[in-house]
């Protein structure tokens, strides 16, 4: 691959050289992604989405990209921030991350909200652009970082836009203590461990934006929140160009310190030396230290086992998987935020149908809603399941036929063999029925599909009965109660 630059350790800018040159460095190379992303998505997608995108700095093995409102930012960063990342890595190997920002002139100059911040109720169709403006104007602005050291805070990461629930009432609880009094003995490190998209980076934002609130009764306290990735590249970079003293100082130097994903620094042994002794040193000068890890300190084998047993001497708290009536808090309330009206159907489909992390439901919701304020239309059961088709195909893959009807056998306590034989005594009749309709409802079968699974019966059969089923459930609450426990129970 040709590129004339040197990178990592390039610091470009979209901005004229020195040599009056105005042209970015790796412009040629923007220009190859963005015609692969054209054919890739095809031209309304990449005029609607992509097409205002522009180049911005290069740091490291890190690319930041612009875009014009915060609507657009988030939209691309959820749709299209992993394609962009494998795209760029495919044209330059070292830029491993695209950071997706806000432009620096759109930051000066924020849109002006030409409609209500809160979008009119679906079915009063709102123009795209408007629509679009309106969320952005309604996001507040961006924290900014604590100098260069830090990563800025997301203002959209607060406590009070964090639902709790059962499996993350304990962490949310110790993180909300570690926010009002902040180095207090045993909540020193706080140490939040949990599965991918379940909140972790929330909680650690919302903590920052509390600590730095001006209005904070005790005053705002210094706070740097970074990836335990961006730690090692400051590290090396500050050993490169000979400041790690610097470096040091400027770690040191503020009351509370964030390192998220620290799973990161696993075989990064001189990173994790530099880390051992920052943390050190803070938490001895009363500091504290707040860590993420996708496990718990004892089970992150790969650490050293002196900078494990110092992150488990605080709090550790546990981040569990969502349970059903969470998932539903939390879309209820990011639909409540949106503005759109989405129909409790359609939040209950999707919190059937995602159950794995928050970010991936988050992302179907936002879809929805974006396609509701772009095109002017409802959000209805049958425009989720076309507009999400992908992301429900994914899903639906995790149950199977076979599962369910082995799942209905044994919950109605009938042979296996009968969700296939001919037999149409009630008693196996009616469980047979349910699992039709659970295959129809939790996978992406088609109805002659399923018909074959079910002793080579014909699609009319299944349709039968989901008709039947559905119309029991209506009728029936012990019925309804049943079916849904199965649901669930295939579900999780
Ligand atoms: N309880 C919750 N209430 C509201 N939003 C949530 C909740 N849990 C997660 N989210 C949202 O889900 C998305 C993913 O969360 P977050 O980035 O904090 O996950 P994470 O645990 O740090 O994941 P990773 O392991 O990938 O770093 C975010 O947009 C976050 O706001």
């Amino acid at each position: 691959m040709e590129t004339a630059v040197n990178v990592p350790y390039l610091t470009a800018s979209s901005e004229a050289s020195s040599d009056g040159d105005q042209r970015h460095p790796l412009s040629d190379n923007w220009a190859r992604i963005c015609g692969r992303l054209q054919t890739e998505v095809g031209e309304v997608e990449y005029r609607t989405w992509l097409r205002q995108m522009t180049l911005g700095p290069v740091d490291h093995d890190e690319i930041t990209l612009y875009l014009p409102t915060r609507f657009l930012r988030d939209w691309v960063r959820s749709q299209y921030g992993d394609r962009l990342g494998t795209m760029w890595n495919g044209e330059i190997a070292e830029i491993r991350r695209v950071e997706l920002m806000l432009a620096p002139d759109a930051r000066a100059n924020p849109p002006m909200p030409v409609a209500p911040a809160m979008s009119p109720v679906l079915g009063a169709p709102v123009a795209p652009v408007a629509a679009m403006r309106a969320v952005a104007a309604a996001a507040p602005a961006v924290a900014e970082p604590r100098g260069d050291l830090a990563a800025p805070l997301d203002p959209r990461f607060s406590f009070e836009a964090f639902v709790v629930g059962k499996p993350n009432e304990f962490a949310y609880a110790c993180a909300r203590r570690v926010a009002e009094r902040p180095s207090s003995p045993g909540f020193n490190p706080l140490f939040l461990y949990g599965g991918v998209g379940l909140g972790k980076t929330h909680l650690m934002h919302a903590i920052g934006l509390e600590l730095t609130r001006p209005a904070r009764p005790q005053g705002a306290v210094s706070v740097a929140y970074m990836s335990a990735e961006k730690f090692m590249y400051r590290f090396i970079a500050a050993i490169r160009s000979q400041s790690t003293m610097e470096f040091k100082e400027q770690l040191r130097s503020v009351d509370v310190l964030m390192i998220d994903d620290l799973q990161f620094l696993i075989g990064k042994d001189n990173t994790q030396e530099e880390f051992f002794h920052t943390f050190n040193a803070l938490v001895d000068a009363g500091k504290q230290i707040v860590v993420s890890a996708d496990k718990s300190p004892s089970d992150l084998s790969g650490l050293e086992d002196r900078l494990r047993t110092r992150l488990g001497c605080g709090m550790v708290a546990d981040l569990h998987a969502t349970t059903f009536e969470l998932r539903i808090s939390i879309l209820e309330a990011k639909a409540l935020a949106s503005g759109v009206a989405v129909p409790p159907k359609v939040l209950e489909f999707l919190a059937h149908k995602i159950t794995t992390n928050v970010r991936e439901l988050e992302g179907a919701l936002n879809r929805m809603i974006a396609h509701a304020n772009l095109f002017g239309r409802s959000v209805t059961l049958d425009a989720t399941q076309e507009v999400l088709h992908d992301i429900l195909k994914a899903h639906d893959r995790r149950v199977t036929i076979e599962e369910i009807q082995r799942k209905v056998s044994e919950h109605w306590n009938i042979r296996l063999t009968d969700m296939s034989s001919a037999r149409r005594a009630r008693a196996v009749a009616r469980p047979r029925q349910v699992a039709m309709y659970l295959a129809k409802q939790l996978t992406s079968r088609s109805l002659p599909e399923i018909g074959r699974k079910f002793g080579n019966r014909d699609h009319t059969t299944v349709m039968h009965a989901v008709s039947r089923v559905t119309e029991l459930m209506e009728r029936d609450t012990a019925f309804a109660e049943d079916v849904e426990l199965l649901r669930r129970m295939l579900e999780s």
